[in-house]
């Protein structure tokens, strides 16, 4: 088996308002995601969207990302979702952490401060650059796509 990529560190700063609650944590062994909590209180009502705070801020380090997901019991018991799924935390990113929730489903959703409401996966980012050509060469699917296979 080949071995697990070591943790990285990741600097977390507490905002005023993320006084006592629990830093964003795995909740098993080999979670991939670290389950993250809202800072505060609200009601999410049916087909409302809210960038929900977290009380904290991240420096990612350079050459990381942090994806921010959403949690399948939610999605699937409530039909809580992230709209920008899965939500993009850039590492020069300094502001607090938001997790933008949308409810698809048909009640109001009440979220207490401490609720885990998303998941965030840490993940190297490849960065790239582009080179304009006036041809690109051929491949078998050429411009074939969105269901060209079929079903
Ligand atoms: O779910 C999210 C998505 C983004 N962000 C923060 C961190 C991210 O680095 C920044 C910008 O996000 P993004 O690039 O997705 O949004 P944008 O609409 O392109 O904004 P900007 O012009 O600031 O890049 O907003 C969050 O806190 N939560
Ligand atoms: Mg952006």
């Amino acid at each position: 088996m080949p071995s697990p990529l070591s943790p990285i560190d990741i600097q977390i700063k507490r905002l005023p308002h993320g006084e006592g609650l629990p830093l964003p944590a795995y909740a098993t062994a080999h979670a991939a995601g670290m389950d993250v909590v809202s800072a505060e209180e609200l009601v999410l009502e049916p087909r409302a969207r809210h960038a929900v705070a977290t009380g904290f801020a991240l420096a990612i380090p350079e050459g990381y990302e942090v994806q921010v997901r959403p949690r399948s019991g939610l999605a699937l018991k409530h039909g809580i979702s992230l709209p920008n799924t899965p939500g993009t935390i850039d590492a020069d990113y300094r502001g607090e952490l938001k997790i933008i929730l949308i409810n698809l489903g048909d009640q109001p959703f009440a979220i207490a401060r401490g609720d885990r409401v998303a998941q965030l996966v840490v993940a190297p980012v490849q960065l790239a650059s582009f080179t304009e050509v006036d041809s690109l060469d051929d491949t078998a699917r050429g411009t074939g796509g969105f269901g060209s296979t079929g079903v």
